[in-house]
């Protein structure tokens, strides 16, 4: 597999929201950058006002609707789009991709791809067979091998507002892990290398979650105690569930793991922390979401976690909880009683 780029080439990003015009902006620092937008107004809108979700586009940022383009022009590509559209996007770009490409996604939700149209059910088990991570679904929908992901504690604003931070940039290929590592670092942005491709996959999608959870508890004014709490045993969660899902437990105890679980379940700029906190004021999540500018993955998560689970039988009391809250199966007084009451037996049995 050799590669067609020289050091001059572009590179491409894939959607135009907040996390993806940051790292556009990032990447314009060392090269030039053709980002994608959705539609030809959009990609019009932006190059006309030279601003992307609130943010500035550098100079060295070029706007287009136009797939072939990023693909002919681009060796490396990151896709940055919600995890409900990415096969979509693949699928039509995928004429135009070749197995010289590397793709390093961005996205932190998994694709759920069920026979003859049928819906997701979070009250139907659900196999890994139906539910894909994002470079998953590159490989499957084009001749690109050389994947990776960018995960780790990136919240959009404070990286655009130039803020210190780190992120993991996880591949089975060093190739790709150095073509992160040398695009994107810099004097504020640390990035770590991982070769557990699926486990920090894993990581950014199921903290979505546990980041709603603790949402719930600061709405509920409930207290940092119970909020260690929460995000203590989520992170359990997600390791038990990340095992039945193919992660290897290392992922979970680094940046992408507890580094991205401190950040989201921290934060009034986390979106999935946002919905929590307005779960907890009384909100229904149809009138949360409607109001949202931006995606919230783990709403979504949630729904297919639950599935999964109890597919593999791993016990998920925090994902259930959640989705009883969602679904007004339970109030969130409700769902923190359960909690405390869950039967719990030893603190750590996953190493
Ligand atoms: N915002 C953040 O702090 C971070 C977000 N992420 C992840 O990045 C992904 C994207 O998030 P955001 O940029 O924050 O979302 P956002 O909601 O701000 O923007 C999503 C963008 O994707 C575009 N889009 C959707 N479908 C598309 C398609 N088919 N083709 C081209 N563009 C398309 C939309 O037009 C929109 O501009 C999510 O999975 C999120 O979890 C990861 C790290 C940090
Ligand atoms: O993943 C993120 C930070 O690492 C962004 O979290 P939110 O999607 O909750 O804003």
């Amino acid at each position: 597999m050799t590669s067609k780029s020289s050091s001059k080439d572009p590179v491409g990003v894939l959607g135009a929201g907040s996390f993806g015009t940051v790292i556009a902006n990032m990447l314009a620092e060392k090269t030039d950058v053709i980002l994608y937008a959705r539609t030809p107004e959009r990609a019009k809108n932006i190059n006309d006002k030279r601003e992307s979700s609130g943010q500035a586009l550098h100079e060295r940022i070029t706007v287009t609707n136009d797939l072939e383009l990023v693909a002919k022009s681009c060796n490396v590509i990151f896709p940055v789009v919600p995890s409900a559209n990415l096969r979509e996007l693949i699928r039509r770009m995928s004429p135009y991709l070749r197995p010289y490409h590397i793709l390093i996604h961005g996205t932190k939700g998994f694709d759920v791809s069920l026979p003859d149209n049928k819906q997701l059910n979070a009250n139907r088990p659900l196999s890994r067979d139906y539910v894909k991570t994002m470079s998953e679904v590159i490989m499957e929908e084009s001749s690109v091998v050389r994947v990776g992901c960018l995960a780790g504690p990136n919240l959009a604003g404070e990286m655009a507002a130039r803020q210190p931070a780190a992120s993991v940039v996880a591949s089975h290929f060093d190739e790709v892990i150095n073509a992160g590592q040398q695009l994107l670092k810099n004097e504020r942005f640390l990035i770590y290398g991982n070769s557990d491709l699926i486990g920090v996959e894993l990581c950014g999608v199921l903290k979505n979650i546990i980041a709603i959870g603790a949402g719930v508890i600061h709405g509920l004014g409930l207290g940092e105690n119970a909020k260690a709490l929460l995000i203590s045993r989520g992170m359990v969660e997600m390791i038990y569930i990340g095992q039945a899902l193919g992660g290897n437990t290392k992922a979970f105890i680094g940046l992408a793991g507890v580094g991205d679980l401190i950040a989201t379940c921290s934060s009034q700029h986390s979106r999935n922390f946002t919905v929590g906190t307005r779960l907890a004021k009384g909100e229904k999540i149809k009138d949360i979401i409607e109001s949202m500018e931006e995606t919230a993955e783990g709403v979504r998560t949630i729904e297919i976690v639950k599935s999964l689970s109890e597919f593999y039988k791993v016990r998920c009391p925090i994902t259930e909880a959640l989705h009883n809250i969602i679904n007004e199966e339970m109030t969130v007084g409700d769902a923190t009683t359960y909690l405390m009451k869950f039967p719990f037996r030893a603190e750590i049995d996953f190493l």
